[in-house]
């Protein structure tokens, strides 16, 4: 899990997701499906994916009461992803869930998916949190908060921005996962993203992961586009 560059598959469909992969040929990645692909081909998607060797975050940011929680998780189990994920305002009890229903479907001899909370979206301000969601505390405080839960819950890591990883790291301790999308080079468009941090800046705060999309998925040569990604993750380029 350590040092991946996960790419965000945010298509419409398969045929686009095969389209985006075909000039990467044989070359194994980490992808991310999230809500978009998932909605629209189902598990189909993660068995094409596993069978082409892919690495899969699925991101459906479960969010629902704990016994709801816990029987979706059993069944997403069963697609044997590596990484999946709950959304931390769900609460302990909603997280713990989770992780007796993935333990309940993960097969016999198997190592069940790493499980992440979603902390404060990437989209989401201070601002907004503040006003929108009546939280009346700074969003640094807000994200290591939900990493406090997300750890006694026994989860592994957390989704969050780069800027807050160091302090959840002093915070919750190691190991414990942070992966972080809203990753940006200067010369990238935000978009909707509000807590964004370039890769260099998310390699120095110690990140487990970074997710990225468009910058990689809407470039003209997105196999060129992403081989200069990781090398600036990796630091082959500062
Ligand atoms: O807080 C979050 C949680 C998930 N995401 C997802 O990551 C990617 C980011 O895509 P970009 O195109 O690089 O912005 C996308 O799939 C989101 O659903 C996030 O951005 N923030």
């Amino acid at each position: 899990m350590d040092n991946s560059l996960i790419i965000a598959l945010d298509f419409a469909n398969k045929k686009e997701v095969e389209q985006f992969l075909q000039p990467f040929g044989d070359r194994q990645l980490f992808v991310k499906v999230g809500m978009e692909l998932y909605y629209q081909e189902g598990p189909s998607i993660i068995h094409l994916l596993k069978e082409k060797g892919h690495r899969i975050f699925l991101d459906l940011k479960l969010h629902d009461i704990p016994n709801t929680v816990k029987n979706a998780m059993k069944g997403l189990a069963r697609l044997d992803c590596d990484l999946v994920n709950v959304h931390a305002a769900g609460g302990k009890e909603m997280m713990q869930a989770a992780l007796e229903g993935l333990e309940a479907g993960t097969s016999m001899g198997r190592k069940r998916p790493y499980c992440i909370a979603v902390t404060q979206l990437t989209s989401t301000s201070e601002e907004q949190m503040n006003k929108e969601q009546l939280i009346p505390v700074g969003l640094l405080d807000s994200v290591v908060h939900y990493s406090v839960l997300t750890k006694e819950a026994g989860l592994d890591g957390v989704v969050c921005s780069a800027w807050e990883a160091e302090r959840i790291r002093e915070k919750v301790g190691q190991p414990f996962l942070t992966v972080t999308p809203g990753i940006r080079m200067k010369e990238d468009q935000a978009g909707d993203q509000k807590r964004i941090a370039t890769p260099n800046f998310a390699r120095n705060a110690g990140v487990s992961a970074i997710v990225v999309g468009r910058s990689i998925t809407r470039s003209a040569d997105p196999v060129q586009t992403y081989q200069k990604w990781i090398e600036i993750w990796k630091g082959v380029h500062s």
